[in-house]
């Protein structure tokens, strides 16, 4: 897949670059289709990005946000999730579709997150692990292999087994935004970018995709150039 690369100078400039490219995108599909459809990950750039977002136009009552990935843990674990996504939602009239991942039966609940996702997401933002994971498909794992899913989980990683969209699902997205900051972001953005399928995040597919970095991730692998004149 071909990735566009925008690099900016900060994880600020970064939020604040994401923030804008959502709110004109949400405009537009709510105006084109009156709905705007949008997965959200986890981790930490999300965040940020949601901050700046509230001093965007956002037609929030017209968004329908889902989850790209979930931890197994009680509602409200500072560890989930959804608590970081409510909370930079505040008020926001957006419709949430949480995953249901508190059920006592988790293969049915994510066989029933996937009937309740829509044909095509206008946007899916993703995030980049250091071992190259974006959602919670992990290295190593068998949900890499999943072909017949839209949800599925994942075994214990970083302290929980997690609930995440598999690559089928995120082959549904016109539009995928990465968020990728800080240092130890880049090798494996390096390798993304490179399309180097080995990274979990190599082998993500969808319509198009705007990878925004900062600069400690995006300025690729020191190599040897040309000296400068003394
Ligand atoms: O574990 C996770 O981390 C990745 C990367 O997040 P970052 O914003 O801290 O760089 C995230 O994309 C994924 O959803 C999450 O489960």
């Amino acid at each position: 897949m071909h990735h566009e690369l925008q690099v900016v100078a900060d994880p600020d400039a970064v939020a604040g670059t994401a923030a804008a490219f959502v709110a004109r995108l949400a405009q537009a599909c709510v105006q084109a289709h009156g709905r705007f459809t949008f997965a959200v990950s986890g981790g930490h750039t999300p965040w940020a990005m949601f901050a700046r977002l509230a001093h965007e136009h956002v037609p929030w009552e017209h968004v329908a946000v889902f989850q790209v990935d979930e931890r197994v843990a009680p509602d409200g674990d500072p560890d989930r999730n959804l608590t970081h996504l409510r909370e930079s939602l505040g008020a926001a009239p957006a419709e949430v579709i949480a995953m249901p991942v508190n059920d006592a039966d988790l293969d049915a609940a994510a066989a029933a997150y996937g009937r309740s996702l829509p044909g095509r997401f206008d946007l899916v933002h993703l995030g980049l692990g250091p071992d190259g994971h974006t959602a919670s498909l992990v290295p190593r794992d068998p949900v890499l292999e999943v072909s017949d899913r839209l949800v599925a989980l994942t075994a214990p990683y970083m302290g929980h087994q997690r609930m995440t969209l598999t690559y089928p699902a995120l082959a549904r997205a016109q539009q995928v935004l990465w968020l990728i900051t800080g240092a130890d972001k880049r090798e494996p953005l390096s390798r993304l970018v490179a399309g180097d399928r080995s990274i979990p995040a190599g082998r993500v597919e969808a319509a198009a995709s705007l990878v925004l970095a900062d600069a400690a991730a995006g300025q690729g692998p020191a190599r040897a150039g040309p000296q400068s004149p003394a």
